[in-house]
């Protein structure tokens, strides 16, 4: 496990309750910059939660949140953003009507109001930029599609060209894979393990042969907790994960 102290992301004893219910409860996680951390657990484990505090889209009840060192916990959604946190939300947030290459466009550019970015754009470096992007997430060929026409899986990886786009320190995933076919899960992989090193991802996921592929360290959350930490076999041999996965098939089949 990380010395809280040297991570670049350290929540210590946080909590949050939603009107009486502790949905996360003296929960304590800590990452080093440029891991590629899983965070699993079964149905209501405070998973989506503990982005949700991470990112400040909730605010905690008790406890701190750091961030390269610096408490993030009292600062509001986009000064955690501005702070270098990005977070990719279940349900893609990618312009439909304009093409890839018009999303990257603005996912690139810091500045506010859509068609004003679009009349601004057309330097070189920015298009080298947008056309790296589009190679890293495996849509090239698509630039000039419009969004709307583009595959579950490859808005999912629009998606994920867009925050890449801002340069986030730290990318925070809610379920990447959901509804994917299993050939666009693999590419998503394969994308993941590119990102390895350049960003620090923490990935919530339930597809485990996905997590197979992609995991170094994982969390395992329950009721709230960290219940166990640890490699994939580590974890899955865990008694105490085991019991917290029983009734919905084992942890294979979370
Ligand atoms: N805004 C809210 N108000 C009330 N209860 C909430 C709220 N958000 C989450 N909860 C509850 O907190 C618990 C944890 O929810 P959360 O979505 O974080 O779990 P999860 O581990 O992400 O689950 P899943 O894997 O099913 O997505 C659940 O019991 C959920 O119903």
């Amino acid at each position: 496990m990380n010395s809280e102290s040297n991570s670049q992301l350290a929540l210590c004893d946080v909590s949050v309750s939603f009107g009486g219910f502790v949905a996360v409860s003296g929960l304590d996680l800590a990452v080093d910059r440029g891991e590629l951390r899983c965070l699993i657990g079964p149905n209501g484990a405070g998973k989506t939660t503990a982005l949700d505090l991470i990112c400040g889209k909730t605010r905690v009840s008790g406890g701190e949140i750091r961030f390269e060192g610096r408490p993030i916990h009292e600062l509001k959604e986009y000064e955690i953003a501005r702070a270098g946190i990005g977070r990719k939300f279940q349900v893609p947030s990618v312009f439909r009507e304009l093409t890839v290459r018009e999303n990257l466009q603005i996912g690139r550019s810091h500045h506010t109001g859509v068609f004003a970015n679009l009349v601004r754009f057309g330097g070189s470096t920015d298009d080298n930029e947008v056309e790296r992007l589009a190679e890293l997430v495996g849509l090239s060929d698509a630039l000039e599609m419009a969004a709307a026409h583009l595959s579950h899986g490859q808005t999912q990886w629009l998606e994920i060209a867009l925050i890449l786009a801002q340069d986030p320190a730290l990318i925070l995933m809610d379920e990447p894979t959901a509804g994917m076919t299993g050939q666009e899960t693999h590419k998503t992989a394969e994308l993941f393990n590119r990102l390895r090193g350049q960003h620090t991802l923490i990935v919530v996921e339930h597809d485990m042969g996905f997590v197979r592929d992609i995991a170094e360290t994982i969390s395992v959350m329950h009721q709230g907790k960290l219940l166990a930490e640890g490699t994939l076999d580590e974890v899955s041999s865990d008694q105490r994960v085991r019991e917290a996965y029983l009734g919905s098939g084992g942890i294979g089949h979370a």
